[in-house]
C-alpha cells in the first residue's frame, strides 16, 4: 500500500486524513526503520507493508467501532505497544486522545519517547513495566475510557491484562488476526471475574484480504482486587483456560 492508497482507503471508510497527518506517518516510518537497524522493533520492514499492516491496521478501531463524541477527550492505554501500535496511529488520527503506551521492554519505551518528541505529540505518556503490575497501581487502575492491545496474547490472558485499566462504563478492545469471532462470547469465566461483558465482535478484511477481528468488551463492574495476578500468571494460567 502506498501513502496515497492509504489515504484513499481511509477516505472510502469514512475516515479522511489530512496531508499534515500523512506527513507524520511518513516521519514515523522513516524514524522507525532507521531505529530498527539497531534495536529490534518490527519484523515488517517493507514500506508498503508498514502502511498497510501497521498504520492502516492500527486505525481499524476508528473505522469499525462507534467513535465517542470527537469533541470530548478520552483516555486510552495501549498495552504491549511495541513500536507504538495501535496507539500512535490512533493518536495521529485523533489528536484529542489522551494516550498511555505501556510496554515491558525498556528499549521499546526509549524508542517511543524519542518518537513522541520527534512527532511533537501532546498528551502521550510512556510507561515501562508489566501490565500485571500497573493494573494494580492506583494511578492506573480503572482510570481509562479504553484499553486496547494488538498481538499481545490469547483472549483470556488479554482480558486480565486490559480490563483492570478500564473505568466502569469504558471498553476493552482486543485486536486479533484469525480466530473464532464467537470466542469472546465463550470467555464467560474471565469476563465475570474481571467485570466485563462481551459487547461486539467485528470480522473484516484489510484491503489486501488479510482477515482481522476486533472484539469489544464493556466494563460493567469493578474488577475483583485479586486481578491482575502477579506478572506471568495471566499467561501461564489464564482465567477460564488458554484460548486464541
Ligand atoms: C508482538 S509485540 C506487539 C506490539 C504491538 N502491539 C504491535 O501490534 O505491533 C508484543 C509486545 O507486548 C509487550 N508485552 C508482552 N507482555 C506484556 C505485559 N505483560 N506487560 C507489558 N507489555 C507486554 C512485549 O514487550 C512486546 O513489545
Amino acid at each position: 500500500m502506498t501513502p496515497e492508497e492509504f489515504a484513499s482507503a481511509l477516505e472510502k471508510q469514512g475516515l479522511p486524513i489530512s496531508e499534515q497527518k500523512i506527513g507524520l506517518f511518513r516521519e514515523y516510518l522513516t524514524f522507525m526503520l532507521a531505529y530498527n537497524e539497531k534495536v529490534n522493533l518490527t519484523a515488517i520492514t517493507e514500506p508498503g507493508d508498514i502502511w498497510l499492516k501497521h498504520f492502516y491496521d492500527s486505525l481499524t478501531p476508528l473505522i469499525f467501532l462507534p467513535v465517542p463524541n470527537p469533541t470530548i477527550k478520552f483516555s486510552l492505554i495501549d498495552v504491549g505497544s511495541g513500536a507504538g501500535f495501535p496507539g500512535i496511529p490512533l493518536k495521529i488520527a485523533d489528536p484529542n486522545l489522551q494516550l498511555t503506551l505501556l510496554d515491558s521492554l525498556q528499549k521499546r519505551i526509549v524508542f517511543l519517547d524519542k518518537l513522541v518528541r520527534k512527532l511533537s505529540l501532546d498528551d502521550v505518556e510512556t510507561v515501562h513495566g508489566r501490565a500485571e503490575d500497573f493494573g494494580q497501581n492506583p494511578n492506573f487502575r480503572e482510570k481509562y475510557d479504553f484499553a486496547i492491545a494488538r498481538a499481545v496474547s490469547g483472549t483470556n490472558t488479554l482480558l486480565e491484562l486490559l480490563l483492570p485499566f478500564v473505568k466502569v462504563g469504558g471498553k476493552a478492545i482486543l485486536m486479533k488476526t484469525v480466530h473464532d469471532e464467537n470466542e469472546i462470547f465463550h470467555a464467560s469465566k474471565a469476563l465475570e471475574e474481571l467485570g466485563g461483558r462481551a459487547s461486539q465482535s467485528f470480522s473484516f478484511e484489510l484491503p489486501n484480504g488479510d482477515p482481522r477481528v476486533l472484539i469489544v468488551v464493556d466494563k460493567i463492574e469493578p474488577t475483583k482486587n485479586k486481578y491482575p495476578r502477579k506478572a506471568g500468571t495471566p499467561k501461564r494460567s489464564p482465567i477460564g483456560g488458554k484460548n486464541g
